[in-house]
């Protein structure tokens, strides 16, 4: 589904942030992406999000070269991908239902099929009756449910998640991992950077360790 061969990426003037990556993610397999600050995870995701390129080597998703692809193709690439973040990134001034149809509205489907897939999507992370809520006015959990519920309505086919329980509680990151887990068992890859080592230990899944740019362990 996804594999790094020889990848490495330099920011200009900033030294480099990874250095010769190689690893290969099944379809359907769990892992988790760990390191220090500034080891290189948020840079890892980037490039598999499109947002960064990498200096050399190659990246492979779902059997594409994703390397050197131009703009005009991102936007199609991207649809497979659901992308989840620690602070959410919501739009504050959209209802819960606005904000999780927003990848089909960018993608054009049906005012119908939208309707039904945002319910199925809220429904997923248990949050159908807060449709017409702001985001404000949610708890953090359930606002980065929303964020969930945003990235799988794509049905993507990997899910990219940069510190989704950095400010959950223990519970409720319990609670988002059991979900990152049922994902998995019908299918969709999921990569998860994440500093919270106990939330790793005990869940037993692959762990990908950077250290300064490193993968030290895959
Ligand atoms: N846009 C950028 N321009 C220049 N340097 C950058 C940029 N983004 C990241 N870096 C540098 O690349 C290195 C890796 O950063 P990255 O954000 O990938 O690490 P990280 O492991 O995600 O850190 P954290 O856990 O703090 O989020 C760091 O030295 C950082 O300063």
């Amino acid at each position: 589904m996804l594999r790094f061969e020889h990848v490495s990426k330099r920011y200009p003037d900033a030294g480099d942030a990874l250095v010769d990556v190689n690893f290969h993610l099944a379809h359907g397999e769990m892992a988790f992406l760990t390191g220090r600050s500034g080891a290189g995870k948020s840079t890892l995701l980037k490039l598999i999000a499109m947002m960064e390129q990498c200096t050399r080597g190659v990246v492979m998703l779902d059997g594409k070269n994703i390397t050197r692809i131009g703009d005009s193709k991102i936007p199609y690439l991207r649809r497979n991908l659901g992308l989840i973040f620690q602070d959410y990134k919501l739009l504050n001034d959209r209802t819960v239902f606005d904000n999780v149809a927003l990848p089909l509205v960018v993608s054009g489907h049906s005012h119908q099929e939208i309707g039904r897939r945002v319910r199925a999507a809220l429904d997923k992370v248990s949050l159908l009756g807060k449709e017409r809520k702001h985001p404000l006015a949610l708890s953090g959990g359930e606002q980065q449910r929303v964020g969930i519920a945003r990235a799988i309505v794509n049905k993507p086919k990997l899910i990219l998640a940069d510190e989704p329980t950095g400010n959950l509680d223990p519970e409720l990151s319990a609670e988002v991992m059991h979900m990152f887990e049922q994902f998995m068992q019908v299918g969709v890859t999921i990569l998860i950077a994440t500093h919270d080592i106990e939330l790793i230990n005990r869940l037993g899944h692959r762990v990908l360790h950077l250290d300064k740019g490193h993968l030290v362990t895959s």
